[in-house]
């Protein structure tokens, strides 16, 4: 039943008329993403789109302050506004950065999954499976343009791009840190990293929750290109423009290709997989980790 429920929403959401989206900033012009006139912006204020037709491509800008934690609004709003990218044929690619000063992403959003309903649980994975399979096998050629730290869902949306640009900044630190928290990385988070970074690299980085600096990022393949932080953009651009000469088809063909044996193994299993993030996720002992990290987060800064 829950089940049920979190897919009509999600469907619900899916379907909805975009210019009636509750939050929809329709239509505004906005300054250019890559320069130049005719940019225009879309989106809801908490994932912003700017478009530059002329160049067909987009960038989706994450705008969830303080830390653009992956709530089920963000994930909703992100997955609506790339499939009316994939719809718009004017679109090749686009580019996944952040508005938040410092910080891409820190990930999923904990008070998502810490002391609400089952349902409410069912709906949220629902929503992070969504994302995930829309990013990972978006036909769009698809860029991290991470100008902040990025733990666990944060990274997951990056390795889930084609092409990562970390800006060169100590504090900008990316990896699958779950096990930190006393959480697991699900299997389809695991296939992704080691897609990227190959078995033995993945394996270190998960059991150890490790979050990498930028130069050791790019030595281990979780990024391909670190660049100073006031070049994230334009070096992001640069990367798109290359992919981009290749010709669609071609480039499309090859990374269905290559990704979706990984995407169809969570496709064919995803309510049972909804099932075990449930029974994983309503572990008192589970709660528990997730009660204490989400504490000491907020006495930080007391
Ligand atoms: C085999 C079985 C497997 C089955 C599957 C089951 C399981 C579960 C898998 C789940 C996978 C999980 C993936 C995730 O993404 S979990 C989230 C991981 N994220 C983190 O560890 C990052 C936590 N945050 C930080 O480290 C820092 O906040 C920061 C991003 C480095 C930014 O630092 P700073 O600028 O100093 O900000 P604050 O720490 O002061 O934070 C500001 C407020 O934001 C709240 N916050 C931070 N992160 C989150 C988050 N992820 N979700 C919700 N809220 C978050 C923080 O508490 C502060 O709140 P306050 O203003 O109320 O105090």
């Amino acid at each position: 039943m829950a089940l049920m429920v979190g897919a009509r929403v999600l469907a619900r959401n899916l379907l909805r008329p975009w210019s009636r989206l509750p939050d929809a900033v329709p239509g505004r012009t906005g300054p250019a993403a890559g320069g130049g006139d005719g940019v225009r912006c879309f989106g809801s204020p908490r994932v912003l789109v700017e478009t530059d037709p002329a160049k067909g491509v987009a960038v989706i800008k994450l705008k969830n302050p303080p830390v653009n934690s992956l709530s089920l609004e963000v994930l909703t709003e992100f997955v609506i506004s790339l499939e009316k990218l994939e719809n718009d044929k004017t679109f090749r690619g686009v580019i996944v950065t952040s508005d938040c000063p410092g910080i891409f992403s820190a990930g999923l959003d904990l008070t998502e999954m810490c002391g609400k309903s089952q349902a409410h649980y069912a709906e949220y994975w629902r929503a992070v499976q969504e994302l995930w399979l829309r990013l990972y096998l978006s036909n769009l050629v698809v860029i991290a343009a991470i100008n902040g730290v990025s733990p666990a869902g944060g990274c997951l949306i990056s390795l889930t791009c084609d092409y990562r640009v970390l800006a060169d900044n100590p504090k900008y630190s990316i990896g699958l840190n779950e096990t930190l928290l006393g959480i697991v990385a699900p299997s389809w988070f695991k296939d992704t990293l080691v897609n990227t970074v190959g078995h033995r690299t993945a394996e270190r980085a998960l059991q150890l929750g490790l979050l990498f600096p930028p130069a050791e990022a790019l030595r281990v393949g979780i990024v391909d290109q670190v660049v100073p932080e006031d070049q994230v953009h334009s070096a992001a651009l640069s990367v798109m423009a290359r992919w981009l000469a290749i010709p669609d088809h071609a480039r499309q063909l090859t990374k269905n290709l290559m990704r979706k044996p990984t995407a169809d193994r969570l496709v064919k299993q995803r309510d049972a997989d909804i099932q075990y993030f449930l029974q994983f996720i309503s572990r008192d002992s589970i709660q528990k980790s997730l009660r204490v990290y989400l504490d000491k987060l907020r006495q930080k800064k007391g």
